[in-house]
């Protein structure tokens, strides 16, 4: 659940909902004779929670299984204005910060990080790195499953160029207004990382492959 924000406060608007535990929510029913229902779920935090909260207990351990190999996808889903970009950035950030203090921590390992990003808007694929390429084409493909043709993969050199990348999809992406959220994205986002790691001992062959890139 995410606080009110400025504009709702200024509209003396309610939360709706009691967190009546980590687990379960109850609708705040204005008719106290009447008893609501409580909707249970794996984790719920409240609004006071920080996003380090949500990261840490939430996504964290889903955001470093990609560093053991593990094809690992965070994603928020809810109607608009509930706080998903919110959310989802402050997600990023701390996955950034730790995947590179992974890395650093891991001096036997090579590593190389590709980054890719689209936006889903009004039926329509666009590369967020690379918005001049116009509307992308989707493709089946009997292997893959389904690819974005021509979509650009960056190879991040490092922390900074990572961020700078998440920063340029941010620059990108389509806001609008709804009656809900002034900033609203009215659009669906897909960054994806790819990881590869390689043994610093590599022959070769692998040394002058990760110097090319
Ligand atoms: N955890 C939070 N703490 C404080 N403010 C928040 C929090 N989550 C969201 N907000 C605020 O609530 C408003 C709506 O959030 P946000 O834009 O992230 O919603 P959204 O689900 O991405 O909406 P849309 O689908 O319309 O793009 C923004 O003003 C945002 O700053």
């Amino acid at each position: 659940m995410r606080p009110l924000n400025r504009k709702e406060q200024s509209m003396y608007d309610l939360i709706a909902w009691d967190c009546l535990d980590e687990q379960t929510i109850v609708f705040k029913n204005p008719n106290e004779g009447r008893p609501t229902t409580p909707y249970t779920f794996d984790r719920v935090f409240a609004p006071a929670c920080s996003t380090q909260k949500v990261y840490d207990e939430g996504a964290k351990d889903v955001a470093l299984s990609a560093l053991s190999g593990i094809n690992a996808t965070i994603f928020a889903y809810g109607q608009t204005s509930s706080g998903k970009t919110f959310t989802m950035r402050g997600i990023t950030e701390n996955a950034i910060r730790d995947i590179y203090d992974y890395i650093k921590n891991t001096s036997d390992r090579d590593f190389v990080f590709r980054i890719s990003a689209l936006e889903i808007y009004k039926e329509t694929v666009i590369d967020l790195l690379n918005r001049e390429s116009g509307p992308l084409r989707l493709l089946d493909d009997p292997e893959k499953g389904t690819i974005v043709e021509k979509l650009n993969e960056e190879v991040a050199k490092d922390c900074q160029h990572l961020r700078h990348s998440i920063g340029i999809c941010k620059a990108h992406r389509q806001v609008g207004e709804t009656t809900l959220n002034d900033k609203s994205s009215r659009s669906h986002q897909i960054i994806r990382l790819t990881v590869e790691s390689f043994l610093r001992e590599s022959p070769d062959h692998v040394k002058s492959y990760i110097a090319s890139l």
